[in-house]
Parts: structure tokens; C-alpha cells; sequence
């Protein structure tokens, strides 16, 4: 079962059945079959190209699929249905601000889009500057702001109507760590003060890590759906890392020397071991002094985990001409 975490949950307020793309006969979703619950915030993970982009744009109402349907409260409703529309809010990977109008008249015009106006408006772009952190920043155009401000900002848009569901692509591309760790404080505190549930794309594994659940992509396909704590549990134990001029060679006589399934992973030797810092001594003792230029060990990433779901690493494209690796369990 890829979503290993179904059996316990709560009826989910948006189901995606059978949902597929092609793009000239080459499959960019394919079948995908997905629950949201509420509240939650999900993360679709994968590599470029493994089909996220194209799954938000479907959600987002402006890519048809070929084939497969979207339940909103058990409802199947069209993705272009204005009930629907009005449910969601959506921030796109590239930002769509007006850099002309200061913040508070960025969010105004998002509250007019989705019909707010008067008191009700402004109350409700107040009360997401508060939320943000930006209210003494408000009346300042948003041109000179930081993409991190800015990110912030456009998710406050996204909210000012009160949709039920958040889509976010990619939403911290480009930040540094402290812009991301801010987006994501005030994401989580948006989510529990405005009860949203967040569907988001990523092919960050710190990203990943913060999400409460992940549907994890490849080629199109979802490959597994559970935890960050669960997916990385799949992993036996830690992770060693060996640093040496012809890692080919070395992969293999470590294979060979120590019994260990040992690989080469962008250009380092790596093997996942239970007993980690037991086959640290095993190793040094094994290769003379100037074979190994490092070894390091810590505990199995998001992107150790997609690696052996996939046999592709996070960081890599999937190729286009590749024809869709089989369903793997
Ligand atoms: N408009 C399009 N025309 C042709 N092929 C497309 C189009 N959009 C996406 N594709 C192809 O569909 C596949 C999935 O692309 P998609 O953008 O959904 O992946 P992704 O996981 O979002 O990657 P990225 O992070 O790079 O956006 C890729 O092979 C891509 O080249």
C-alpha cells in the first residue's frame, strides 16, 4: 500500500483519483491517486520533472487532465468550478505582486479579487499583516522587499479570502535558510490561527522534513505517502559517506573487502549501515593511509529516502526521454 498512514485518518477534504497528464504522448502524471486531510500540511516531493509542477497546475484549475477526478468533501467537482475557486487560495513558484502598491494595497487587491470589500476587507488584511509579522511595514511599497518579506506576503494574499486550502508551488525557491525558516514559522501559524489545510510542492529534503505528510513523486507516480519520521524509518540506519579520488574503484573493493553494499552517490562513496560507527575503524584499517580523503557519517535525509524509493537521487533531473520506470514497492 503506497499510503501507508490511511487506515487511521479523518475523511479527507480533497481527494485527487486517477488524476493523469500527458504532455505529446509522454505521461508528466499518471494516475495519481492522493488524499489531503484536514489541516494537514502535504508535500509533494520529487525531482524536476517528476510531475509536481503539472499536478498544481491541474489543482489550480489551469491545466486540464486527460484523465482522473478531484473530490472536494466528497464532492466531485469540476476544476474550474467557482465554489471550488473560492476554497483556495494559490501562490505561484514565480511571484505575481505588484511591486508598484505597497503591501496592504497588494493584499486589498486580493481580498477585491475574491469579492471582499469595505470593513470586512480591511479587517481581514490587517489581520494578515499581524500574522506575517509585516503591520509596521504595511504602507511601504513591496519593489525594495526581500524575497523572503515578499513570500511572506504573497502568502498572506493567498489567505485574505479565508479559502479552506492553500496551494503553494515551490513557495521558498530561492531563499536563504533564515527566510526560509521564517515563511515556515508563519506558515504553521497561519495554518493553526486560520485552520487551512496546505498542499505544496518541493524538491527541497529540508522542506520535506517540515511537512506533516509527503506524497513522494517519481516519473509521474506516487511512490509512497506517509510521515517525514516514517519514510525515513524505512531506511535501515546511518548513512557513511567516504570521500576518495576514484570512487568507482573504491565502491567496489569496500563491496568486496567488508561485505557492505557500498555505491557511488554524486561522486562519493556512500553505504547505509545499521552499525555505522562500528564499520568506521573496519574501513580505515582496510585502505591505506591517502585512499580515503574523508568518511562521515550521519543519520538518513529525506533525500536518502527518495534515493532508495527511486534509485534516483533528489537533486537530479528526471530525464525526458526516459521511458517511466515500473511501480516499485
Ligand atoms: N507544457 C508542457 N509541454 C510539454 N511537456 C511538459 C509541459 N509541462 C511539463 N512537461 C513535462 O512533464 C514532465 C513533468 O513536468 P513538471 O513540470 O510537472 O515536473 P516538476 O516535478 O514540477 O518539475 P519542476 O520542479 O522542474 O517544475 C516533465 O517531463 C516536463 O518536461
Amino acid at each position: 500500500m503506497l499510503d501507508s498512514s490511511s487506515s487511521t485518518s479523518p475523511a479527507p477534504l480533497l481527494h485527487l483519483e486517477g488524476l493523469t497528464r500527458r504532455f505529446k504522448g509522454r505521461v508528466a502524471v499518471d494516475g495519481l491517486t492522493l488524499s489531503v486531510r484536514p489541516g494537514e500540511i502535504l508535500g509533494l516531493l520529487g525531482p524536476n520533472g517528476a510531475g509536481k509542477s503539472t499536478t498544481f497546475q491541474i489543482l489550480a484549475g489551469l491545466l486540464a487532465p486527460d484523465a482522473g477526478q478531484v473530490r472536494f468533501e466528497g464532492r466531485e467537482l469540476s476544476l474550474s468550478d467557482p465554489a471550488l475557486r473560492r476554497q483556495m487560495g494559490i501562490i505561484f513558484q514565480r511571484g505575481s505582486l505588484d511591486d508598484l502598491l505597497t503591501a496592504r494595497e497588494n493584499l486589498m487587491l486580493g481580498a477585491r479579487l475574491y469579492g471582499l470589500t469595505g470593513e470586512r476587507a480591511r479587517e481581514r488584511v490587517e489581520a494578515m499583516l499581524g500574522l506575517i509579522g509585516l503591520l509596521d511595514r504595511g504602507d511601504e511599497r513591496v519593489g525594495t522587499w526581500s524575497g523572503g518579506m515578499r513570500r511572506r506576503l504573497e502568502l498572506a494574499r493567498a489567505l485574505v479570502h479565508q479559502p479552506r486550502v492553500v496551494l503553494m508551488d515551490e513557495p521558498t525557491q530561492g531563499l536563504d535558510e533564515a527566510a526560509f525558516r521564517t515563511f515556515w514559522a508563519h506558515l504553521k501559524r497561519l495554518r493553526d490561527a486560520e485552520g487551512i489545510t496546505v498542499l505544496l510542492t518541493t524538491h527541497r529534503a529540508d522542506e520535506a522534513e517540515v511537512c506533516d505528510r509527503l506524497a513522494v513523486l517519481d516519473a509521474g507516480r506516487l511512490v509512497a505517502c506517509d510521515t517525514p519520521a516514517a519514510l525515513a524509518s524505512r531506511m535501515g540506519g546511518d548513512i557513511l559517506t567516504v570521500e576518495a579520488s576514484e570512487p568507482e574503484v573504491l565502491a567496489r573493493e569496500v563491496r568486496e573487502k567488508l561485505g557492505v553494499d557500498a555505491k557511488v552517490v554524486e561522486g562519493k562513496v556512500q553505504v547505509e549501515a545499521r552499525q555505522g560507527h562500528a564499520l568506521v575503524p573496519r574501513l580505515v584499517e582496510a585502505f591505506p593511509a591517502g585512499r580515503l580523503s574523508s568518511v562521515s557519517l550521519r543519520r538518513p535525509t529525506l533525500a536518502d529516502v527518495f534515493l532508495q524509493l527511486t534509485g534516483r537521487a533528489l537533486g537530479a533531473d528526471v530525464p525526458a526521454a526516459e521511458p517511466a520506470p515500473r511501480r516499485r514497492r
